[in-house]
């Protein structure tokens, strides 16, 4: 039996007591494997100690995942994060340059929240790093105080493009999504197409013009319970069955 595509999954790198970790949230995991029906491996947030070639050789897909860091402003000439905000530069040393080179060669890539503002930085766009501070901006962060079934419950309603990946796939015009970031899409990057804005305008997700395979970023959570949610379902499946697509053409 032909074995499932493999999705990599890079991982944040945290500490935990005295030690450096390398982590990835297991609802991505689970997203991966039940949802896309596809393979997880986590790759090392190691930068180029690993050898990127040989990781894009062995895979068929990326999921960039989501995170409490932020991308450091310093890939956007934006201003130092404020107070309370942190970095995980292995994080960026290892996801940004995976995620530019798998997009041109046409592995499909799946971004969410942190992975998200990750591709925006990659093509060239800037990060608002408070939207709540932001004028006429809704405050898109979650409730830290409320249970996980609130934090990541619906929040928000999105607009989905007419035409876009994101209305052909799941074939809605607009959805309820659940919404847990400080930082958001200031100028967008050259070469992205909006997919979904919030009623304040925010972009909330893009996928790539020209792209040779699936390659779309959502702001919001769909790895979350994906299973009871259709737009969630209809986005794993799809990227699923592009992993599939491109396992085959190799
Ligand atoms: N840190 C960024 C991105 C927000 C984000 O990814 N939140 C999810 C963290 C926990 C999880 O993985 O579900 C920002 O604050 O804008």
């Amino acid at each position: 039996m032909k074995r499932k595509p493999l999705v990599a999954l890079v991982a944040d790198r945290k500490q935990l007591g005295l030690h450096p970790f390398h982590c990835v949230g297991e609802k991505y995991i689970s997203a991966v494997v039940g949802g896309a029906d596809c393979l997880a491996m986590l790759v090392p947030a190691l930068g180029e100690q690993q050898d990127f070639e040989s990781i894009l050789d062995l895979v068929d897909g990326f999921l960039f995942t989501g995170s409490v860091s932020m991308v450091d402003p310093q890939l956007y000439n934006g201003p130092t994060l404020p107070e309370g905000q942190n970095l995980d530069t292995a994080r960026d040393k290892t996801a940004m340059p995976l995620m530019k080179a798998a997009i041109a060669r046409g592995i499909p890539v799946f971004a969410i929240c942190r992975g998200f503002q990750e591709m925006n930085v990659v093509f060239g766009g800037s990060l608002l790093q408070k939207v709540h501070e932001t004028p006429g901006m809704m405050d898109h962060r979650e409730d830290s105080d409320a249970t996980l079934e609130v934090q990541y419950g619906p929040a928000h309603p999105v607009q989905f493009s007419a035409g876009g990946l994101i209305q052909r796939t799941s074939g809605l015009g607009e959805y309820q999504v659940n919404s847990i970031h400080n930082q958001g899409v200031e100028r967008l990057g050259a070469g992205l197409m909006a997919e979904a804005t919030a009623p304040d305008g925010l972009v909330e997700a893009f996928s790539v013009k020209d792209a040779q395979a699936f390659a779309l970023a959502v702001q919001w959570h769909p790895e979350w319970q994906y299973a009871s949610n259709p737009l969630s379902a209809s986005l794993f499946k799809a990227f699923g069955d592009d992993c599939r697509r491109y396992q085959a053409s190799r």
